[in-house]
C-alpha cells in the first residue's frame, strides 16, 4: 500500500482503506493501475478527429535497370495519385536488385539526394500531392551502407527516414540464406511521422517479425503501420500475412505491406502480395504476386471502435509486465 499514498495522498488513502473492506476488488484494481502509472507504463497519445485514407501500395516489377525501375515508380506514383490515393507506398528496395551484391552499387547520398531517386520521388510526391512512404533503397552514409525507407510530404519535403533496424541475416539450409549483414549496417531506432494521411509507423520488412517494435509504434499513438518488405518463397507463403495480420490485432491498428513483383530474372523471388489489413486483423485488399497497386479505404474511426469493443489497452496487466521505450518520447 505504500505506492499508493505517495500517489494520492493521505485523503484518498482514508477512502482507500475504507473501500478496502466493503469492495477489495476495485480496490486492488485501482491499486494495480496506480501502481503500474508510478512505474511509467506507456500512455498512448489521442488520436485525431476520425477520417478516411485512400492508400496505394504499388507492387512493382524491380530490374536490374536504375533508371527504369525508377521510371516504373514514378508514373506508379503518378496513377495511385489518379485514382484517389492519399498514402502511396512503395516496395522494400525497389530502385535495385534485393542482393549484397547490387546495394552498394545502386547506394544513394539521402541528405545530398539533388539527383537520383531520392530527387525524383520528392518531385513525384509534390507532383501528385501525395504522402509517400518511399519503399527503400540503399543509403550510403558516413562510410556504412542502409536499407532505408524515406517519407515525402505532400509538398516533396523529406519528412523523415527509417533505416531498417532488423538486419534480415537468416539461415535456412536447402531453402535461403541471406545476411544482410554482410554489407548493411542497422538504423538507430524508430520511426514515427505525422502527415495528413495520419501518424505512421514505418518498419521495413524483418522488421515486422518483432512485435515490440509495432507495440511501441501503437503506445505511441499511430495509427498505421507500414512495411514495405520483400519476404521470400520460403518464409512469405508462411509468414507474410500472419505476420501482418498479427501486428494488426496485437495492437488493434491498420498494418500496410508493399513488396517488389516477383521477377522471374531475378536472384532473389519475392513472395509479392501486398496487403491492406484493418484493426481487427482483416484483410482489407490484397494481390498475388504480379506487378499491381492495392487500393484500400482506412477509415481511422475504426481504431476508436474496436479498441472500445475490445479494450485490451485498459486489460494489459501492466502489473505483471510492460513495455520499455527506450527511444523515449
Ligand atoms: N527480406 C526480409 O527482410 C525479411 C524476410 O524475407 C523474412 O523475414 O522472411
Amino acid at each position: 500500500m505504500a505506492t499508493p499514498v505517495r500517489v494520492a495522498g493521505a485523503g484518498a488513502l482514508a477512502a482507500v482503506l475504507a473501500a478496502a473492506v466493503s469492495r477489495p476488488r476495485a480496490v486492488s484494481r485501482l491499486v494495480r493501475s496506480l501502481v503500474a502509472r508510478a512505474a511509467g507504463s506507456p500512455t498512448y497519445a489521442p488520436l485525431p478527429p476520425p477520417q478516411k485514407v485512400k492508400v496505394a501500395l504499388c507492387q512493382l516489377h524491380v530490374t536490374a535497370d536504375k533508371d527504369a525501375n525508377m521510371r516504373t515508380a514514378r508514373k506508379a506514383i503518378e496513377d495511385a495519385a489518379s485514382s484517389g490515393a492519399k498514402l502511396v507506398v512503395l516496395p522494400e528496395m525497389w530502385n535495385c536488385p534485393y542482393s549484397n551484391d547490387s546495394f552498394p552499387t545502386y547506394a544513394e547520398d539521402i541528405e545530398g539526394g539533388a539527383s537520383g531517386s531520392v530527387a525524383m520521388l520528392s518531385a513525384a510526391a509534390a507532383a501528385a500531392g501525395v504522402t509517400l512512404v518511399a519503399g527503400s533503397i540503399p543509403e550510403r552514409c558516413g562510410g556504412k551502407l542502409f536499407n532505408t525507407c524515406c517519407v515525402f510530404g505532400s509538398d516533396g519535403k523529406l519528412l523523415a527516414k527509417h533505416r531498417k533496424v532488423h538486419l534480415f541475416d537468416i539461415d535456412i539450409p536447402g531453402k535461403i540464406t541471406f545476411k544482410e549483414s554482410l554489407t548493411l549496417s542497422p538504423g538507430p531506432g524508430p520511426t514515427v511521422v505525422d502527415t495528413p494521411a495520419g501518424r505512421l509507423g514505418i518498419g521495413i520488412c524483418y522488421d515486422i517479425r518483432f512485435p515490440e517494435l509495432a507495440q511501441l509504434y501503437a503506445a505511441r499513438g499511430c495509427q498505421v503501420l507500414i512495411y514495405p518488405g520483400a519476404f521470400n518463397m520460403t518464409t512469405g507463403p508462411v509468414h507474410w500475412e500472419l505476420l501482418a495480420r498479427a501486428r494488426a490485432v496485437d495492437n488493434q491498428i491498420f498494418v500496410l505491406t508493399c513488396s517488389p513483383a516477383r521477377n522471374p530474372d531475378s536472384g532473389y523471388q519475392a513472395w509479392g502480395h501486398s496487403t491492406a489489413v484493418g484493426p481487427f486483423a482483416e484483410i482489407l485488399a490484397t494481390t498475388e504476386h504480379g506487378p499491381a497497386t492495392v487500393y484500400a479505404e482506412l477509415d481511422y474511426a475504426q481504431l476508436g471502435e474496436r479498441r472500445a469493443n475490445m479494450p485490451l489497452r485498459q486489460q494489459k496487466r501492466h502489473d505483471l509486465y510492460t513495455l520499455l521505450d527506450k527511444a523515449g518520447q
